[in-house]
């Protein structure tokens, strides 16, 4: 199945009444497609180009009128610049340089008569607005200096071929994630602007819940030069996992063994945020705009980021690549897992229940590993690291285990996300490309004090210099372990109809906002630096975060 890949997943209706498709290029140079506020991260990520934006030489240079003005146009090595004639006063003097890989598309205008001499065409190019939001936008360009379709042949060329940038994409629809519109986005938001890239489609939609583990698994993913999911976190950590799974299988990795080290995925995968939380997405695109994950795709830049591996007495159990969570984070999730009929709402609503609760008190072990060759949290290291080979960054870099004793043992929730929050003098910037994490402790904290905490966390509002009570945040983790401890002789039938609830909550993990049970819950939790490459992942450029741009 290729070229639109559609035929096969949706009704000829669906076709028929998604217009954008037959007509998706007028269409999509006007879109606007709806931003949402995402409830994990979206405005916390600062993700700065670092996209060499010298000129380069010229290949081709010469008038042109955009708008009925006349133009410079000039085609560089390194992108295209579009500026004012002489003739303009210099303060209405304009110019446009747009690097190949933000251009989208050169499509020659057809001509409405035999004596329309010019060439006219249209670009198809990148918009980048404030808080990194992407639009696409078009400009019309006729030349009258001569050099006709030659514009055209350059500009396609180039921008068709910049490293990274997709020709061929597997795309997994969940129908039911979020408000249930998965398929609608993507045939009002998604096709259009891949098919105006001239990108080829293979497209199926899941049929049942963990059909994306299944489909991870078992796709032949090679003919692919990226994944594109169309949902939320967890079908993210669905098809992410069974295609590790694969992808272990195949390079002879025991993944069962918790020290094992994972071969790494190398086809990069991209996230349209359809689901409710769409933590992931936020994360990397820095909006959960639907538009800017789209175009992010088709620029075709990717970075690896960092996930967790959980594993119980030596057997895989999950992949997280979101977030880890234990005791009243996985109560909180079986809550929400249970109101799916609620749809986006279940998640206030069990928050709110969860205020009203009395937290679980369990007993447990916990012990954790930090990365020793740190010297500070400054994101910059992040750049040094990455130009060292990524395999040799996980070697030797973690101390002992440590055993946390500030509890006595007794707990209310653990959780990890698998990012670093930068502490900067103003706020936070959230990481996940780093190289280790933050573990979150809750030994009885007041539930409206930890719910602030989070949110503060997730919205990049600058941390307060103390934490709230009995709630611990230990940074430059790279592992953890979480040993319950449970009274032998206790069985469900000796014990009283609460504790035996109490025991069965025991055994469910918070994985990426799933309930994922686990028969002992005897757990080993380890964080994989620069693993899965993901586009719209930008780096984060030294200069600009510290400045706060
Ligand atoms: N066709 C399907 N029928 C039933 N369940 C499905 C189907 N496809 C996926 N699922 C289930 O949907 C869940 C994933 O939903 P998804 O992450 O896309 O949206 P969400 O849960 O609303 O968003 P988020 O995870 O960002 O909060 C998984 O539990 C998966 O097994």
């Amino acid at each position: 199945m290729s070229g639109t890949g559609l035929e096969t997943v949706f009704t000829e209706d669906e076709l028929a009444s998604s217009t954008d498709l037959v007509d998706c290029r007028q269409e999509n140079s006007n879109t606007q497609s709806g931003s949402t506020t995402a409830s994990l991260g979206h405005t916390t990520v600062d993700f700065h180009f670092e996209e060499d934006y010298s000129e380069g030489e010229t290949i081709l240079d010469g008038n042109v009128t955009v708008s009925g003005k006349e133009r410079h146009l000039q085609l560089k090595s390194k992108g295209l610049k579009l500026t004012s004639c002489k003739s303009e006063k210099k303060d209405k003097q304009e110019v446009l340089f747009l690097v190949w890989r933000d251009i989208i598309q050169v499509e020659k205008e057809s001509k409405d008569s035999e004596q329309q001499e010019q060439t006219t065409f249209l670009l198809h190019h990148i918009n980048r607005r404030s808080n990194s939001v992407l639009r696409l936008e078009t400009v019309k360009i006729e030349d009258f200096g001569g050099h006709g379709e030659k514009w055209i042949n350059i500009i396609y060329d180039q921008c068709h071929k910049v490293r990274g940038r997709p020709h061929k994409l597997f795309v997994l629809i969940n129908p039911i994630g979020g408000a249930g519109k998965g398929r609608q986005i993507y045939l009002k938001s998604v096709a259009p602007l891949l098919a105006l890239a001239e990108i080829q489609t293979t497209v199926l939609t899941t049929e049942k819940s963990k059909h994306a583990l299944e489909i991870g698994e078992t796709h032949d993913f090679s003919l692919y030069d990226g994944i594109v999911i169309v949902g939320g976190d967890g079908l993210y950590q669905e098809l992410l996992q069974g295609y590790t799974i694969q992808i272990q299988k195949r390079s002879g990795v025991n993944y069962h063994s918790s020290e094992a080290e994972f071969a790494k995925p190398n086809i990069p995968i991209g996230i349209i945020p359809a689901g409710t939380g769409n933590g992931v997405s936020g994360w990397v695109n820095g909006t959960i705009d639907i538009e800017t994950a789209v175009l992010n795709i088709i620029r075709g830049e990717n970075r690896r980021a960092e996930i967790f591996t959980v594993h119980s007495r030596e057997k895989f159990v999950c992949i997280s690549a979101l977030v880890f969570g234990y005791g009243m984070f996985s109560d909180m999730i079986k809550r929400t897992d249970e109101l799916r009929w609620m749809k986006k709402a279940r998640y206030p609503y069990a928050a709110a229940v969860t205020l009203f609760k009395k937290k679980r008190v369990f007993k447990c072990e916990l012990t954790y590993r930090l990365r020793k060759d740190l010297t500070s949290t400054d994101p910059c290291n992040n750049s040094t690291e990455n130009k060292l080979d990524p395999d040799k960054q996980e070697q030797n870099h973690n101390s002992d285990w440590i055993t946390y004793t500030k509890s006595n043992n007794r707990y209310c929730g653990i959780f990890s996300f698998a990012c670093d929050a930068v502490d900067l003098e103003d706020r936070c910037v959230i990481n996940p490309f780093g190289s280790h994490v933050q573990l979150g402790i809750d030994t009885g904290c007041g539930q409206i004090a930890l719910l602030k905490s989070l949110i503060k966390f997730s919205t990049g509002k600058k941390a307060p210099s103390t934490t709230p009570q009995n709630l611990d945040f230990i940074s430059n983790v790279t592992a953890f372990r979480i040993k319950l401890l449970r009274d032998d002789t206790e069985t469900d039938d000796s014990v009283s109809g609460a504790r035996a609830k109490a025991r069965e909550l025991e055994n469910l993990l918070d994985i990426d906002g799933e309930v994922v049970y686990v028969e002992n819950p005897e757990m080993e939790v380890r964080l994989h630096v620069s693993f899965v490459p993901l586009y719209g992942c930008i780096r984060m450029n030294r200069t600009e975060v510290a400045n706060g741009k």
